[in-house]
């Protein structure tokens, strides 16, 4: 079922707003993206992303005037306030690749505007702590996270205060690596990236989402999402395969046949049914729902009225 709340644009007719937002391309991003991921397609850059980083400079531009408005209004000193994006969907759908896509875009046409990123996997518990709580294989679901700490940050990030640390999770160690860390500071721009970040938590008075300006949901066909999954996990294991340390080394010694079948209950008991449960329902929570069909392509955007 479609909610009535949205703008509903077919590829086609969302195109045509590309010539409307006046913003060419730069050789510059060309060889970022490329550098990002080369699978991306440039035709969706230019028809899809566009015309949202334009609609996204506009509430930025209102955002800003509404904060410059606000402090005059109550005589406090003029300070910066991050404008934060919030970008929710399914394990595996290509939520951090549209994120980085993002910062690529705003940092090569508003170089002035300091854009940061963060995936809310670095706020999910350590192994170890998930073991002591009986839920490592739970990870991603609501209570892995430790949405506490992520609403800290947040609250830290919106009130000003520089060099914080973000704990970092790494896929290839499967946990979170102790001792590392990236450092937001003072962004003008904030993405936050991750597959909890429209849930409602049960147990807090304050929601993730609270905190945004804008937010996205990546959305395509579980069945589609899988084969991306599948993808990517094969791709894992090449990178595994000389490397004991990485956690798909034990994969990779696998005929490939019996890794994949692995991975494809891995996915149903755990990516899946946390994407039925929990994800999916956050979906018409966001501002905007981008589209997905095969091979990544963008082929429709849901706005919010
Ligand atoms: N626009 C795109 N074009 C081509 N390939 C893409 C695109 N977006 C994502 N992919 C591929 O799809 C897979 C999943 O993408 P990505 O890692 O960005 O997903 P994710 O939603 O951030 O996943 P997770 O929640 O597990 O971190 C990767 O193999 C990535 O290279
Ligand atoms: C780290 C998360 C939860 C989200 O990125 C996900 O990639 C994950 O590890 N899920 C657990 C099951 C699995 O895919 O291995």
């Amino acid at each position: 079922m479609e909610p009535q709340g949205y703008f509903k644009f077919e590829r086609v007719e969302w195109q045509k707003l590309s010539k409307r937002a006046e913003l060419p391309l730069t050789t510059q991003q060309l060889t970022d993206i490329k550098a990002l991921n080369d699978r991306i397609s440039l035709e969706d850059v230019q028809d899809v992303y566009v015309p949202l980083v334009r609609l996204l400079q506009k509430k930025y531009s209102d955002f800003e005037k509404w904060n410059r408005d606000k402090l005059d209004f109550l005589q406090i000193p003029m300070r910066k306030t991050p404008f934060i994006i919030g970008i929710s969907g399914s394990v595996a759908v290509g939520k951090s690749t549209t994120a980085r896509l993002l910062q690529v875009l705003l940092s090569n046409w508003f170089g002035d505007l300091k854009t940061q990123l963060i995936t809310t996997d670095g706020f999910l518990y350590p192994n170890a702590e998930l073991e002591q709580r009986g839920i490592l294989n739970r990870k991603g679901f609501p209570e892995s996270y430790n949405m506490n700490a992520l609403i800290d940050f947040l609250g830290a990030v919106k009130s000003g205060r520089g060099n914080i640390e973000v704990p970092k999770y790494s896929h290839q160690v499967y946990d979170i690596v102790e001792g590392e860390y990236d450092v937001i500071d003072q962004p003008d721009i904030l993405i936050v990236e991750g597959i909890n970040v429209l849930q409602l938590p049960a147990n807090q008075s304050i929601y993730v989402s609270d905190f945004f300006d804008w937010s996205i949901y990546v959305d395509a066909d579980p069945e589609l999402i899988e084969k991306w999954f599948l993808e990517r996990f094969e791709v894992l294991l090449d990178t595994a395969f000389h490397d004991p340390t990485d956690y798909y080394y034990q994969y990779a010694q696998m005929p490939r046949k019996e890794a994949f079948k692995m991975a494809r209950e891995i996915w149903r008991d755990i990516d899946l049914k946390n994407l039925k449960e929990f994800i999916l329902p956050t979906r018409f929570r966001a501002d905007v729902i981008l589209h997905k069909t095969e091979h990544h392509v963008l082929d429709g955007v849901m706005v919010r009225k």
